[in-house]
């Protein structure tokens, strides 16, 4: 691209995430440019939600032949052949980012700029390309989506160890004897699920006194009982020094806080994820930022300058997908629909750690309600105690339900088998403003499917008797 001109387009799109998807059929015979200084297709697709779930799934199945003989069923893992299930993931998803690449570099009506943007005026980017060359571009309306990236803490940097974060980790050739974790939270215990079930032995290290701490204290307390059992957990514990390891390649050994070594173990840096804005130059722009450097929004995705619009992890508060979807399709609408602008709907966002077990949840916790005075009843049912927990022998699952005393339900937390599956009847509710009744008898629940734990769970609710 000629560095002296500068190209005019209808809508420029930084970053291929999420921002892939405002390309609607809207902007036929219009102008658009995505700018895309990564893999194509973001987060989510290259390095996020699906290559880590392509992995937790296999380590899924041999954690169930390892246990298979609970129920008679003798069967033993005979090894795991982890290129393969590397290779199963990332053959599937790189041509998928590949093709997205190519379908926008072709495409009609669509620009793709292979490089990083910046502003250098209210609605005017410059965009270095990868290729080494620099483009400008002048749009009409831009929007921001450029997503978050992982924070790695002083003391792994300065040491100059290597380390890994979850954007490389999921791409070793080989599995390590032994994995090294920091950090407490839902990468953390995700990665931890998937070593530890195909055969690696897990340390974790988390500064807190409790893992997944932000969600309902029964949840992050029990589920950290039973990470425990799996893992060696080390709370309120840091890691303190650093080294390059004689084990092997790759590896390091760690001082720890509690006076404790860790030898031989890759290092897998997973301690949050920080808003995707140091190159943009914003104040070019004069972009508003919050203190955590996220871009302030309205409800209708606007940033403070007007034609520039922001979504996804770079914006919202909550770095989840599902939300940075629905932002971009509140988006998409509005940058079309100027004078009949459609909101952001937060209310209720519900989430899932993929770990071991497996957590979901909408909606308040108790700690939550507590701290704003909110009254609340509260039920928890086992999974033990419905019949398909009988069947799965299951010891640790559980649902709890919070409502208000009129029966409003306020918050539903479910930690064990499939709980991202047995909460959704719950979001639903949640959003219609179901009462815990309406939701318990307003619907057959199957027999004896696990949702019964939800459906008792929230019968518990209505009546403590129950
Ligand atoms: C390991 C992991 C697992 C996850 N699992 C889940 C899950 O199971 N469920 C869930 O809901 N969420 C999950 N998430 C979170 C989810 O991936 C993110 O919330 C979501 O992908 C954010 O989408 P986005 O469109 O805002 O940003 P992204 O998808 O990150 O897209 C931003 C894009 O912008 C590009 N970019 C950045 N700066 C520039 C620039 N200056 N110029 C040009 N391009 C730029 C980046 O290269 C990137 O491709 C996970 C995240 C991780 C890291
Ligand atoms: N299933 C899912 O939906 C899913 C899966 C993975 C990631 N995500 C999203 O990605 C985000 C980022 O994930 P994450 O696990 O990196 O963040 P997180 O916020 O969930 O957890 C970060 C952890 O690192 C710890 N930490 C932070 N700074 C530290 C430091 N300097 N030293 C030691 N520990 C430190 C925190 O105490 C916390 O335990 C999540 O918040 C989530 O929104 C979602």
């Amino acid at each position: 691209m000629d560095a002296g001109t500068t190209d005019h387009v209808d809508l420029a799109v930084i970053g291929s995430g999420s921002g892939n998807s405002l390309v609607t059929p809207d902007w036929e015979g219009k102008r658009v440019a995505i700018i895309e200084s990564g893999a194509f297709g973001g987060t989510c697709l290259n390095v996020g939600c699906i290559p880590t779930k392509m992995f937790v799934y296999p380590a899924e199945v041999a954690a169930a032949v390892r246990e298979a003989s609970r129920y008679g069923v003798d069967a033993h893992v005979d090894g795991v052949r982890w290129r393969d299930i590397r290779d199963r993931v990332f053959g599937r998803i790189d041509p998928i980012s590949e093709g997205g690449k190519r379908y926008r570099l072709e495409g009609e009506n669509t620009t793709a700029y292979l490089g990083r943007a910046r502003f250098t005026g209210e609605r005017t980017l410059e965009v270095a390309l990868n290729d080494g060359g620099t483009a400008r571009v002048e749009a009409d309306q831009i929007v921001v989506a450029t997503g978050s990236h992982a924070v790695v803490p002083d003391v792994v940097r300065e040491s100059g160890v290597p380390f890994h974060t979850s954007d490389t980790v999921m791409r070793i050739d080989d599995l390590p004897p032994r994995v090294l974790i920091i950090g407490g939270g839902y990468i953390a215990t995700e990665f931890a699920h998937v070593f530890a079930d195909l055969g690696v032995e897990v340390t974790l290290v988390a500064r807190g006194p409790r893992l997944l701490r932000h969600l309902d204290g029964d949840v992050a307390r029990r589920f950290t009982e039973a990470a425990r059992t799996q893992w060696d957990v080390r709370l309120e514990t840091r890691v303190e020094e650093l080294t390059p390891s004689e084990a092997g390649e790759g590896l390091v050994d760690a001082r720890l806080s509690d006076s404790t070594r860790v030898e031989g173990a890759l290092l897998l840096v997973c301690t949050g994820r920080a808003p995707s804005v140091a190159d943009l130059d914003l104040p070019a722009a004069g972009i508003a930022q919050h203190d955590d450097s996220r871009i302030v929004v309205d409800e209708h995705g606007r940033t403070s300058v007007p034609g520039v619009w922001a979504l996804g992890d770079v914006s919202s508060e909550h770095q989840l997908k599902h939300v940075a979807n629905h932002e971009a399709r509140v988006v998409a609408h509005n940058l079309v629909h100027g004078d009949d602008l459609r909101s952001f709907d937060e209310r209720f966002v519900p989430a899932a750690v993929f770990t071991r077990p497996q957590i979901a949840a909408v909606g308040a916790t108790q700690e939550e309600l507590d701290e704003a005075g909110t009254e609340y009843r509260v039920k928890v049912q086992e999974y033990a105690d419905v019949a398909y927990g009988w069947a799965m022998e299951d010891t640790v699952g559980f649902c709890k339900v919070l409502a208000a005393p009129d029966g409003r339900l306020l918050g539903v937390h479910v930690m064990g088998h499939e709980a991202s599956i047995v909460v959704q009847p719950a979001i639903l509710a949640l959003n219609l403003g179901l009462t815990a009744a309406e939701t318990a008898r307003g619907q057959m629940w199957i027999h004896p499917a696990l949702p019964e734990v939800l459906e008792n769970a929230l019968l518990g609710v209505v009546d403590p008797e129950n």
